[in-house]
């Protein structure tokens, strides 16, 4: 059991493992289960965050049945199950357009290594039909601003369970980062990160917790 956090707290989950991450699908928009594993990683999870003592006030997810599995089955872990939930598609996983449904090594293949990466990876880069990241941000960030934040300064603990890219949108606008220093930054399925704000609204400190089987990774509470 670790130290009780008494501050305000902001706690970001990218969901579970999806079916279409198994299969290595570009998901986006749409809006498969999670895996079995999936399931697990949430359950992980929940405990991860419960060894911290978070009493949460609110939690925020996606429209996406993955975010909100994995919120629901993290709040069961947490013992918290009546904690007011909000879904807004404002947090949804960026909106990958054409490439929706298609298998990433098979559009490797298509368009090629570089190509693919720029859709998946680059800042201001949309594939076709879909969304950049910057699209992303210019819908996460006042939604953000709107209607979590305010939670924030008044006090209460928020989770927020959604997707790699919003999720990413996010810690570029807590831990201000340039667009290219975001680029390096992954989040794996179901690792919480607990932030500390300050009044400005950027992180003070920031916890990653990782599942035992990656400790061989970065240490489990690394604080930056
Ligand atoms: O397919 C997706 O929607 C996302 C997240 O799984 O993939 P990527 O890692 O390419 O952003």
């Amino acid at each position: 059991m670790t130290d009780a956090l008494t501050d305000n707290i902001l706690v970001l989950v990218r969901h579970g493992e999806s079916e279409w991450n198994k299969l290595n699908l570009f998901t986006g928009w749409r809006n498969p289960d999670l895996t079995e594993k999936g399931v697990i990683e949430a359950r992980v999870a929940g405990r991860m965050i419960r060894d911290h003592r978070v009493k949460f006030d609110i939690a925020f997810t996606s429209a996406l049945k993955r975010a909100q599995r994995t919120l629901d089955i993290i709040l069961s872990e947490l013992h918290q199950p009546d904690v007011p939930i909000i879904r807004n598609p404002a947090l949804n996983e960026r909106d990958y357009g054409a490439l929706s449904g298609l298998n990433k090594d098979e559009a490797r293949k298509k368009w090629g290594e570089s190509q693919v990466q720029l859709w998946r990876r680059s800042y201001d880069i949309a594939p076709p039909d879909g969304e950049s990241l910057k699209d992303t941000l210019a819908r996460v960030r006042p939604y953000y601003d709107e209607a979590i934040w305010p939670q924030i300064t008044a006090g209460k603990n928020v989770i927020i369970v959604a997707h790699g890219n919003s999720l990413r949108s996010l810690v570029m606008i807590l831990e201000n980062l340039s667009k290219d220093e975001i680029l390096e930054r992954e989040l794996a399925t179901g690792a919480p990160i607990l932030y500390r704000l300050g009044a400005d609204g950027k992180a003070i400190d920031r916890k990653d917790l990782l599942p035992a089987r990656s400790l061989a990774a970065p240490p489990e509470d690394r604080i930056v």
